[in-house]
C-alpha cells in the first residue's frame, strides 16, 4: 500500500488527560491522535503511565482532567465494543475451549458468530494453532494462550486495536507472527495503538510515537521525523585509541569505551562527512562505523535523564 496517498482519517483523539491516584498527579497533559491505517507507538520506562493512559482509553479508569474521542463519541459514549484491547495483565477464562471463549467474547462485540467462527479459524491456522478448537484454555503454553487473547482482541474487526505490550513473553518466532499482523491490520486500515518495550520492534513497525516521561510528554511524531530530530551521529572506532584523546575531538558529546573499540556520541547536528574530515592522522583506526543512534539509545537517554533530550530543550514540552 501507498501510505502517501491516502488519507487517513483520526480514530482516536485524547486531549490534556490527567489522571490523579492518591493525591499524585500519574498523568498530565497527555494528548495524541492515533489515525486509520497507522501504528503509532506508546513508549516510556516502567511506571510512566502508559497503561494508565490506556485504561482510560478503555473505560477502566475515568480520567479526572481530559477529553477522549473515538470516531466522534467522547467518554461515556465511546462504543468500545469498536475497540480491541490485549491488556498488559494476560489470561481468558481457565476451563474454557478455545473456540468457545473466542465465540463468546465475539458475541459480547456484538459480533455476527458465523463470521467470528470463520476468522477464528483462519488465525489459529495462522498462529500454529489448528486443530486446537478444542483445547482448554489452561492445557496451552503461555505463548498459546497470548496468542489465543491476541486472536479475541482482533476476532471482531475492531476500528481500534490497542495492544499492551504485546511481544513481551514471545518467543523469536511469534514475535515475528504478531509482528506481521500487526503491520498487515494497519495496511487494511485499523488504527493500532502500541505499547512495548521492545524498542528494535517499535523502530521497525511503527509510523509515529509517543514517549512519555513521569506522566508528561517528552516526544510525539513521525517516526523518521524523530530519529532525524533527535537521533545524533555516532561513531564507532576499532582501534588502540586513548578514551582521553577521543575527548577532546571535536564536537564530541560523550565517549563510551567498550571491548577494543570506542563510541563517540557528537553533538547534534553535526554534518558527519565535515566530522570525519577532522580526525587526526595519528588516530589509530582498524575499523571505522558511523550511525544514528537508535530509538532504543534515545529512549535510554531520556530514562535516565542522560545529555541529550536536555540538549534537544524543546522535546520537554
Ligand atoms: N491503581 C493505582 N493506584 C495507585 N497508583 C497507581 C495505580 N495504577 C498505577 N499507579 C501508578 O501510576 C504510575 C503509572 O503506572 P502505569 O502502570 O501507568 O505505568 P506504565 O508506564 O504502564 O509502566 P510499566 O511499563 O511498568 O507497565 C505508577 O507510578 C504507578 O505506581
Amino acid at each position: 500500500m501507498n501510505r502517501s496517498l491516502i488519507l487517513l482519517s483520526t480514530i482516536l483523539t485524547v486531549e490534556n488527560l490527567g489522571k490523579i491516584f492518591k493525591d499524585k498527579q500519574v498523568i498530565s497533559n497527555i494528548s495524541f491522535e492515533v489515525n486509520q491505517g497507522e501504528i503509532m507507538a506508546i513508549l516510556g520506562p516502567n511506571g510512566a503511565g502508559k497503561s494508565t493512559t490506556i485504561r482510560n482509553i478503555m473505560g477502566i479508569l475515568y480520567p479526572d482532567e481530559g477529553k477522549i474521542t473515538f470516531s466522534n463519541y467522547t467518554d461515556n459514549t465511546i462504543p468500545r465494543h469498536k475497540i480491541g484491547y490485549l491488556p498488559e495483565e494476560r489470561g481468558l477464562y481457565k476451563n474454557v475451549k478455545v473456540m468457545d471463549i473466542l465465540l463468546y467474547l465475539a458475541e459480547l462485540k456484538d459480533y455476527p458468530l458465523d463470521r467470528a467462527k470463520q476468522r477464528a479459524l483462519h488465525y489459529l491456522k495462522k498462529f500454529d494453532l489448528e486443530g486446537k478448537e478444542k483445547v482448554s484454555i489452561d492445557e496451552l503454553s503461555k505463548g498459546m494462550g497470548q496468542k489465543v487473547q491476541f486472536i479475541a482482541s482482533i476476532i471482531h474487526e475492531p476500528e481500534l486495536l490497542i495492544l499492551d505490550e504485546p511481544f513481551s513473553g514471545l518467543d523469536p518466532v511469534s514475535q515475528e507472527l504478531f509482528k506481521q499482523e500487526i503491520r498487515q491490520l494497519a495496511d487494511n486500515g485499523t488504527a493500532i495503538l502500541l505499547s512495548s518495550h521492545q524498542m528494535n520492534l517499535v523502530e521497525e513497525m511503527a509510523d509515529r510515537l509517543f514517549m512519555i516521561h513521569r506522566g508528561k510528554k517528552v516526544i510525539y511524531g513521525d517516526m523518521d521525523a524523530v530519529k532525524t530530530k533527535f537521533a545524533n551521529f555516532k561513531c564507532t572506532i576499532h582501534g588502540d585509541n586513548q578514551k582521553e584523546a577521543l575527548e577532546q575531538l571535536p564536537n564530541v558529546q560523550r565517549v563510551e569505551q567498550e571491548n577494543g573499540h570506542h563510541i563517540i556520541y557528537l553533538h547534534k547536528e553535526i554534518q558527519p562527512v565535515w566530522w570525519l574530515k577532522q580526525l587526526p592522522d595519528q588516530l589509530d583506526v582498524r575499523e571505522l562505523r558511523l550511525d544514528r543512534i537508535s530509538l532504543h539509545e534515545i529512549f535510554i537517554d531520556i530514562a535516565t535523564d542522560k545529555n541529550l533530550m536536555q540538549e534537544a530543550g524543546e522535546a520537554y514540552a
